[in-house]
């Protein structure tokens, strides 16, 4: 058996992953990370539009802070996310975007004087500040009352991997490229690290770190049509599953971005419709405002999806030989915006549809496209259940964006999440030693073995490309953006059956190293598994919150179901996992439960709403009208962030402000 032996483990390579590993090695310590694939053709690269900082340098941007980017951060979770996480990450976000310009991301500058931007289909000029000249810039995206998306043009997720996986290079940190974690090493309590399978040669390792990071992305490929790369599969959460200890959170909590393109599912950003993009229906009409008067196209990503499959629903779908889809129209941004501003969308449009998206409109249709459950973890990324195993970035639930994460907070979640969460696992590797009994460590490596030697040489005759198949059918057609309970049980027991049908299953290629039919084997096995804790967690939510709609339920249920699902699995020969909630405490919001000023305004209050706030009413007023934004925050609900990113954030809107931002828009 191969032990490699390491101070902090970090399984995958992406933003998230990356961004823990430099913290580790900041540290001094020893850091090795995993990943199926080199760190640049992480999924991370695939990020268009941008990133959430409150930097408030455009004049749409001006008077922004933490106080908004948190509120816009909660009611777009529908309030189903951590107050204290939303705010950990609110703070440190204008933080990580400089960090980020310090090593070489080439952020949009703002540019001083008048520019034409489009604003609800119509043409206006603003006058950027001379001071803001130079500055970073950024864009409007939905669910937010400020401009506040960070971008370099459409191509950020890629800038920004570039940046940080160099950076990781300019520090030695090894990535050990094309190996596959498959199990954790534990003893119950305590998380050792995994058992990986080199995918050239076939080699088993037991890879022993003091931490174990898990930050392999979401499992968007558990469905049939996804935006996200093909290696977003959801092993990861596998990992954690089949420990039987670490649980899962809001696994049911899955969101369909409004405009990916028909029929392969490719996205065009959100940016697109930031820039000032338009929704039209069959017949040319914009039917965005119709449904929502106030952000109409701007909503967030849950409210539009739904809006587009109503409208679909009542006939106003363009028909095609893939389905109805609606159209994307940035014609009325221009050429230029489109070419500087917009370039990847121009190439996927030329592409893959042969269309010029200057002068066409772009077939879209609402398609999966983020996972915001994950791991449990607590407000440091360690799990709850697992000392040692830490989670960050799409892989975990950490949980900054509860039921539906808004657009350019899941690459911000990625660097302030690694940033803050790195220093936590830093600390973690300095205050505990590396112990571990190599017995255990071989009898999980044996047991890998054993699962590879039963899919070679058993006698199963089951396929696993054909139980895949038959897995992403299942959750495209129940476990999609509107679900009822019918669907969801029939899509429970027919995962139940491909689960038993993938215990035998058989293989042709019987080759032990690069064998793409082992690897579909031992992940489809997993896959399913964690495709029922996303089908079971929606069965049992009989609410509709953020992303999770349901038809027979369609009220936010505050009063009963403001709590977090947490799934774990039983045992080996489990169908189902099991299910338990964790309750979220209104009396600890500083936001406690209301509309979020887009959608169906018909939830169920919670009983404790009016008492808490009331109690916030008391808190600030003792508090007297001398105390600062600051002080009023941490009287209401104080949270905590590592000693180095404790600093207060400063704006050039803070001295632009009195001069009124409003006043500069022509
Ligand atoms: C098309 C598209 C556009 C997007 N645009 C935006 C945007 O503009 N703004 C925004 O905020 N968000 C955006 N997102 C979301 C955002 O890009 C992702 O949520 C984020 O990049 C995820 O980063 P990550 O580091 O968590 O995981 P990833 O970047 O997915 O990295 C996962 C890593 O884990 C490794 N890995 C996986 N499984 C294993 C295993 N078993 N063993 C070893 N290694 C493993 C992989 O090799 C990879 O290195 C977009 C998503 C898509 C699909």
């Amino acid at each position: 058996m191969k032990l490699i032996y390491t101070d902090s483990l970090v399984v995958g390579a992406g933003l998230a992953g990356l961004r823990v590993a430099i913290a580790s090695k900041e540290r001094g310590l020893d850091t090795v990370v995993l990943s199926l694939i080199p760190a640049k053709r992480s999924h991370s690269a695939a990020a268009q539009g941008g990133m959430q900082a409150s930097l408030g340098n455009t004049v749409k941007g001006m008077g922004d802070d933490e106080d908004i980017h948190f509120q816009d951060t909660v009611k777009g979770s529908d309030w189903g996310c951590d107050q204290e996480v939303a705010r950990m990450f609110a703070h440190c976000a204008p933080k990580a975007v400089r960090e980020l310009a310090n090593w070489g991301v080439p952020w949009t500058r703002v540019t001083e004087g008048p520019r034409q931007v489009v604003v609800n289909a119509e043409k206006v000029t603003i006058d950027e500040a001379k001071e803001a000249h130079g500055l970073i810039n950024a864009r409007d995206f939905g669910g937010t009352k400020k401009w506040r998306t960070c971008y370099t043009a459409d191509g950020t997720g890629h800038s920004l991997l570039y940046a940080v996986d160099n950076k990781a290079i300019s520090m030695d940190i090894p990535v050990h490229e094309r190996v596959e974690a498959l199990a954790l090493i534990h003893d119950g309590k305590r998380c050792h690290g995994v058992v990986a399978r080199c995918m050239i040669t076939g080699e088993l390792r037991a890879y022993i770190g003091k931490s174990t990071t898990i930050a392999t992305g979401g499992y968007g490929r558990l469905y049939e049509v996804s935006t996200n790369a093909i290696i977003c599969e959801g092993i990861g959460q596998a990992l954690a599953l089949e420990t039987g200890v670490a649980k899962l959170g809001n696994m049911e909590a899955v969101q369909f971005h409004p405009t990916a393109i028909v029929p392969v599912g490719i996205l065009t950003t959100e940016g697109c419709r930031g820039d000032g993009g338009l929704l039209r229906d069959k017949d040319g009409h914009r039917f965005m405002p119709d449904y929502e008067p106030e952000k109409k196209e701007l909503a967030s990503r849950d409210v539009v999806s739904r809006r587009m499959t109503e409208h679909m629903r009542k006939g106003k779908g363009v028909d095609s030989p893939y389905g109805p889809h609606l159209w994307l129209d940035i014609t009325l941004l221009g050429r230029k915006h489109v070419e500087t501003n917009l370039r990847e969308v121009k190439e996927i449009c030329e592409n893959f549809l042969g269309i010029d998206p200057a002068k066409e409109w772009i077939p879209v249709r609402p398609t999966q496209h983020y996972s915001m459950g994950g791991i449990r973890t607590d407000k440091t990324g360690q799990n709850p259940q697992l000392k040692g195993l830490f989670s960050v970035g799409e892989a975990a639930c950490w949980d900054m964006h509860g039921f539906n994460r808004l657009g350019g907070n899941s690459l911000a979640e990625t660097v302030v999440g690694g940033m803050i969460i790195g220093k936590y696992v830093a600390d973690f590797c300095q205050e505990n030693s590396l112990e571990i009994d190599t017995n255990l460590a071989e009898s999980f490596v044996d047991k890998v073995r054993d699962e590879i030697d039963d899919l070679i040489e058993g006698n199963g005759s089951e396929s696993p490309f054909a139980l895949r198949k038959e897995m992403e059918r299942i959750m495209m057609d129940y476990v999609g953006i509107f679900r009822n309970g019918p669907e969801l049980d029939k899509a429970v027991c027919e995962l139940q059956a491909l689960l038993k049908r993938s215990r035998a299953i058989g293989l042709k290629c019987k080759k032990r190293h690069a064998n793409p039919e082992l690897v579909e084997a031992l992940r489809v096995k997993r896959m399913i598994k964690v495709a029922l804790t996303v089908a079971c967690g929606a069965a049992a939510r009989t609410e509709s919150r953020g992303a999770h709609a349901r038809e027979d339920f369609p009220q936010r249920n505050d009063k009963d179901w403001l709590n977090r699902t947490l799934s774990s699995w039983p045992d080996e020969n489990s169908l189902s996992p099991e299910l338990s909630y964790e309750q979220l405490d209104v009396m600890k919001m500083e936001l406690p439960p209301g509309y979020r000023g887009y959608g169906i305004n018909n939830a169920i209050a919670h009983p404790d709403t009016d008492k808490r706030e009331q109690e916030i009413t008391r808190i600030l007023s003792e508090l007297g009208d001398d105390a600062d934004r600051h002080e009023r925050q941490d009287a209401v609900m104080p949270f905590e962030v590592p000693e180095a990113l404790v600093a207060k954030n400063e704006r050039l809107s803070d001295t632009l402000c009195n001069e009124s931002a409003g006043d500069k828009v022509k």
